[in-house]
């Protein structure tokens, strides 16, 4: 009979998706009937479903025990950027050196003069403008724009600096598969108005101890999408905008990377509630 494992975690009361919390987590890999007569006493909580992959077959499976190493694809990826693009640069850099496995294909962004669009130009990467506006008159449509990333074969669409919003046409093509990284610890200090310095801005105002950049998924409404992976930095008496800044734009650069890495080695599991979670790559029974 094959033995199915389950992953058991005895969560935290306020868990936070982070490297520091996984560490508190208490977990031990249960063979199935231990996993039914377990879970009434810890309370706890969601059977993990199977990974999904984004044309909806079932990715690699813990129960499955298939390596990851067995030659996953690398992915098309998309960037779409309205700056000067520091996060696409890291990500770019994580894809040369071996740590992501995946390529970027194509540029997005609302300023053909942005940062982010001249270092794609420099390094062969192909820039559409989106969206069409009295300044970017050679902008394309939303539905021109997905159809240019369906020919260019995107597997998944990273949103890094892009400050314009996503058409419902784009996301309902590319389901579960845009990320965004937002430079606070959502759902805190997002939403429309919310971007760039304006966050940081906002998040000393408000006298808080901790910030720190979020990836989530993007659906129709500014940060709103399902958040997969945060980290937290402390934000200091005397700190300006600038230094806040500086420290989650490390953290970003960081974040976005073991997070893209997951997703293009299909270690992003959704759970029964319907919030995603990523599978160790050292230790497959551990999650974040
Ligand atoms: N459908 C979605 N589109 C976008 C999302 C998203 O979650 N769903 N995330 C944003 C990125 N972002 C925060 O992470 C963000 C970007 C911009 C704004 C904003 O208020 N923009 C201003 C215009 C700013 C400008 O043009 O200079 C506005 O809309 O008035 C908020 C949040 C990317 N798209
Ligand atoms: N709400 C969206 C938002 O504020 N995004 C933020 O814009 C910056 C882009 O920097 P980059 O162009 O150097 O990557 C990053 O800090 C990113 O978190």
């Amino acid at each position: 009979m094959t033995e199915l494992r389950f992953y058991v975690e005895l969560v935290l009361q306020f868990p936070m998706r982070s490297t520091i919390a996984t560490s508190q987590f208490k977990s031990q890999s249960l063979k199935a009937r231990d996993f039914n007569d377990l879970l009434p006493l810890v309370g706890l909580k969601k059977r993990l479903s199977k990974c999904v992959s984004n044309d909806g077959g079932l990715a690699t499976s813990f129960d499955e025990g298939r390596s990851l190493e067995n030659g996953a694809r690398t992915k098309n990826l998309a960037v779409f950027v309205s700056g000067g693009g520091s996060n696409f640069r890291a990500l770019r850099q994580a894809t040369l050196k071996g740590d992501v496995n995946g390529s970027f294909v194509v540029l997005v962004t609302n300023k053909h003069d942005c940062g982010g669009a001249h270092y794609a130009r420099e390094n062969g990467i192909p820039v559409l403008i989106y969206p069409s506006t009295k300044g970017e008159p050679n902008g394309l449509s939303s539905n021109d724009l997905v159809t240019a990333l369906i020919k260019y074969e995107i597997d998944f669409i990273l949103l890094a600096g892009y400050l314009k919003v996503i058409p419902s046409e784009l996301i309902q093509a590319y389901p579960n598969s845009i990320l965004n990284i937002h430079p606070s610890l959502l759902p805190a200090f997002g939403g429309k108005g919310y971007y760039g310095t304006k966050v940081h801005k906002a998040v000393i105002a408000s006298g808080a101890r901790y910030s720190g950049p979020t990836v989530h998924f993007v659906d129709e409404n500014y940060d709103t999408g399902h958040i997969l992976a945060q980290r937290i930095v402390p934000v200091l008496a005397n700190d300006t905008v600038e230094e806040l800044a500086a420290r989650v734009l490390r953290q970003e650069h960081k974040l976005y990377a073991e997070v893209v890495a997951a997703v293009c080695e299909e270690r992003v599991i959704w759970r029964e509630d319907g919030v995603p979670i990523i599978q160790s790559k050292a230790n497959p029974n551990h999650y974040s």
